[in-house]
This record gives structure tokens, sequence and C-alpha cells, in this order.
């Protein structure tokens, strides 16, 4: 999507993706990240989710970029952080203890600016992106993360119901975007409590990605 779509949707507050809890899939599939008090968690586009309040409860530490500014005060505002903000180089740097979040846009985030992590989280940022972009979103990853294993949440329904975002995204793609850096394991498969968009046959799936 074009930066202006996401700029409007958080000037509007279109935010229907953002939840009001910590996403159960991370709940439940966080440990498989085997990760420890101190580990750093990258989350690409990752709005003002309440999933960095949940990993900042378990003692990790948070990396994130998102192109909003709203959301990035929205998020200090609600974690009760007053922020260090610096230039780093074509984005903006948010920092307070445990957490550094960049502003503007992940293709401009080089892996020496994003720095050492140990985990990706990948909520609601693959299905956020068109196909044509999710092959590029995939390899600079691939490319900023090195060998960082990666929890990755999809969803998966028929693009005929609907337009994305959020995208349907299938096995066959996250293999195709994936296989040949990544061992790919298929967490849990089910059903969207709910639904999405009014439509019911619209499912998610958790993948663990491993480097090869
Ligand atoms: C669907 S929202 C998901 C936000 C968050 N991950 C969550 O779970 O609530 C997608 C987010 O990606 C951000 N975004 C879209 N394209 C981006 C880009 N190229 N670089 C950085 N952020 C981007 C948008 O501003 C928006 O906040």
């Amino acid at each position: 999507m074009e930066h202006a779509f996401w700029h409007e949707r958080w000037e509007k507050r279109e935010t229907a993706f953002h939840e009001g809890r910590p996403n159960a899939l991370l709940v439940k599939h966080l440990p498989v990240l085997d990760l420890q008090p101190g580990s750093r968690i990258f989350l690409p586009l990752c709005g003002k989710t309440i999933d960095i309040h949940y990993l900042l409860a378990q003692g990790m530490r948070i990396v994130g970029i998102d192109l909003s500014p709203i959301a990035v005060s929205d998020l200090f505002e609600d974690l009760g952080l007053t922020p260090r903000i610096s230039e780093a180089g074509r984005l903006t740097h948010y920092g307070a203890p445990g957490i550094d979040i960049f502003l503007g846009d992940l293709f401009a985030l080089d892996r020496e600016t994003l720095g050492e992590i140990d985990a990706v989280y990948d909520r609601a940022a693959i299905v956020a992106l068109p196909r044509e972009m999710r092959a590029y979103y995939a390899r600079h990853l691939v490319d900023i993360c090195v060998a960082a294993p990666q929890l990755c949440l999809t969803f998966e329904y028929d693009q005929a119901l609907f337009d994305g975002p959020p995208f349907s995204v299938e096995a066959a793609e996250i293999d195709h975007l994936y296989a040949a850096t990544h061992k790919i394991a298929l967490l849990e498969r089910g059903r969207v409590p709910g639904g999405l968009k009014r439509r019911e046959a619209v499912d998610q799936a958790a993948w663990l990605l491993t480097r090869r």
C-alpha cells in the first residue's frame, strides 16, 4: 500500500487492526522462539500494538518500526514513557529503556541501524502488504534480520471475497518467500474467531521460520 493510505488510516483512526489485548497466538507460541529476559525482538510495521506492552512485561527488549508518527507517539503515551528522539539517517529514532522505535519506512531501515536482534515477530505486517510488495518485504527482512528466527502470523481466505489489507497469504507463498533461507514449521492453523470484514471463512496461521 502507499504510505498515504496508512497515514490516512491513522489520521482517521481507522485502526481496526489494533487489538485491545495481547495477540492470543503470540502468547501461545512465544516460547518456541526460545527467548530469554533481555532478548531483543523486532516488530516490523509495529503500529502501537499492545503486543509491545506484553513483550516488555516478559522482560524482552523491543525494536520496532512504523511509518506513522501518530502510532509512534500513541505507543509511547500508552506505555507511559517519554522517548528520547533523535535522527537516524532517513529515520527518526524514539528510544526509552528497553525500547527502540524507528519512525519511517521499513525499507529505509538497514542492518546496522536495526542492530542485533534475537527474533522477529510479524503480526499484521506481511498481510498488510499487497502481493507485489511482499516479495520485497521478505527479502528485506531476510537481509536485515540475519539469523534471527521469526514468528509470523498470517490470514488465509479466498482473496476474491474481499480486498486487503489484511491480505490472504497462503502457505505456498510463505514457502515461496522463505524456503530458500528458512526452515518453515506450521505451528497452528484455525478459524479467526468472528471472521474478518463480516466474513466467517477466514483462517489464521502461525509459522515458525528458522534460518537454515
Ligand atoms: C495493519 S497495521 C499493523 C500494526 C501492528 N503490527 C499491529 O499488529 O497492530 C500495519 C502498520 O504498518 C505500517 N506501515 C505500512 N507500511 C509501512 C512501511 N513501508 N514502513 C513502516 N511501516 C509501515 C502502518 O502505518 C500500520 O501501522
